[in-house]
Parts: structure tokens; C-alpha cells; sequence
């Protein structure tokens, strides 16, 4: 695989992101602007739940209808109530969410409770089922040893995730291609058809290229695509162009 040929198909693995306190319709619709399609088009378009009818409509009106609406919920801390995560999921479906990026309350984890996690993401799946992806941020920077990693990586396969994911991107650490090794490896030994997301600080095609080296090693080529794999990046986007133009090498 070249740098361009990843460049490429790790834009059409993307989230394309943006979950920042201050973004508004008018950043949203630059972060739509920012896409060209002479390049490629991303899997989603990951932003707050308040932002998805808006990027709906968007996405729809530019005939690009064929990309997912992600949104997030309890996001980033995870703290939130289990009746208003449901509820948050729930709405953001009913506005057009495609994908639930759900953080999974990893500090109750990292306590010794399992079982609130567990419900977490098995009532979130209820809400969910049968029409939008279910989505678990770990927040795998945070849990930091393998076996805590892999034990939430466990947990919400088991109560019905469809990816794990990584990170919120709001922590000081992030994805690692360490922390990606203990996922995938949990997901492969699970033996379910379970996704992987890598979310956060990922800004480089270079970067990407660990990730989907490591995902081809531990899942196999044939697995590399859409429906298993994602990137969440607020960044990486313009250096799949700079790649795609051929200004680096
Ligand atoms: O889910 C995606 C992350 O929030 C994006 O993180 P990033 O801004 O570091 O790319």
C-alpha cells in the first residue's frame, strides 16, 4: 500500500469530527465544506446531538446521503444519568442519527461496578436496535492498563456494542496503537462482528497507517472497511488532501 492509497482509504473509514464547546451551524457547515468529494467522501460526520438535523438536511441537499450521522452521548465525562443517555439516544435517532457514540461510564469500571457500565450500554443498544450503531468509547488513555482495556473492551461487546471505540479525544491521552492492539485482539477472541473505532489525536496519514497495519495483522485485509473499522478525527482530513495532491511523500 502506498501513502496515497492510504491517504485514501482512510478517508473513507473517517469521522469526520467535530465536538467542540463553541461549534455552531455556520462550523458545521465548514466542516462539510472542508470535505472534497474529487478526493473521496468520509463514512460519517461525528458532532453533537444538537447539530445532526442540521447535517441531515446537508447531507441530503449535496447528494451525499450515503454518508452516516454519528452524534455522541453521556459525552466526554460519562457521568451523565442512564434515563438521559437513553433519552439523548432516543432523540438524536429521531432527528436522523445513524451511529450512537456512546462513553461508557469507565470510571465506575475502574471502581470495581460493572454492572452500571453493562446497563449502559445494553440500554443504549435497546434504544438503538434496529436503527442506528451502537458505538462504546472506552476511553482507553484514561483506563491505561491492558487488562482494564481489554475488560471494557469485553464488557461492551457482551452488552451489545457494535464498535468500541477508543476515545472521546478529551483526555490527555488518546488512541495508541498499544491500546488498539488490546481491542482488536479482544474483539477477534470475542468472535463477534464487532467494529473497532480509533478516536483521538490521530492527525496524520502516517499516523493512520499503524492502525490499519495493526487491524490487517490482527483481522485480516478483507476486514478493513466501513462497516469494521473507523477513524474519529477532527484533523486528519486535511492531510489526507495534502497526501491525495501528491504534496507529500
Ligand atoms: O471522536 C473523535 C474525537 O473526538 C476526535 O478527536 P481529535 O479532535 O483529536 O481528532
Amino acid at each position: 500500500m502506498t501513502l496515497q492509497s492510504d491517504a485514501r482509504l482512510s478517508l473513507s473509514l473517517m469521522d469526520l469530527t467535530s465536538l467542540k464547546e463553541d461549534d455552531t451551524p455556520a462550523s458545521i457547515l465548514a466542516l462539510l465544506n472542508s470535505i472534497n468529494p474529487d478526493i473521496g467522501l468520509p463514512a460519517a460526520i461525528c458532532v453533537y446531538p444538537q447539530f445532526v438535523t442540521l447535517v441531515k438536511e446537508e447531507l441530503e441537499k449535496r447528494e451525499w446521503s450515503q454518508i452516516k450521522v454519528a452524534t455522541v452521548t453521556n459525552f466526554p465525562s460519562g457521568e451523565q444519568k442512564l434515563q438521559q443517555v437513553v433519552a439523548q439516544t432516543h432523540s438524536a435517532i429521531a432527528d436522523g442519527a445513524d451511529e450512537i457514540d456512546l462513553v461508557l461510564p469507565y470510571q465506575q469500571l475502574m471502581a470495581g461496578d460493572p454492572d452500571t457500565p453493562w446497563q449502559y450500554v445494553h440500554s443504549s443498544k435497546l434504544a438503538c436496535q434496529g436503527k442506528a450503531k451502537l458505538k462504546v468509547i472506552i476511553e482507553s488513555g484514561v483506563l491505561a492498563k491492558p487488562k482494564l482495556i481489554a475488560e471494557a473492551a469485553q464488557l461492551a461487546i457482551m452488552a451489545g456494542a457494535d464498535f468500541v471505540k477508543t476515545s472521546t479525544g478529551k483526555v490527555a491521552v488518546n488512541a495508541t496503537p498499544e491500546a488498539a492492539e488490546v481491542i482488536l485482539k479482544t474483539i477477534k477472541s470475542s468472535g463477534k462482528s464487532v467494529g473497532f473505532k480509533a478516536a483521538g489525536g490521530v492527525k496524520s496519514v502516517v499516523e493512520a497507517q499503524r492502525y490499519l497495519r495493526l487491524a490487517e495483522e490482527i483481522m485480516g485485509a478483507e476486514w478493513l472497511n466501513a462497516n469494521n473499522f473507523r477513524f474519529g478525527a477532527s484533523s486528519l482530513l486535511s492531510d489526507v488532501a495534502v497526501v491525495v495532491n501528491g504534496q507529500s511523500e
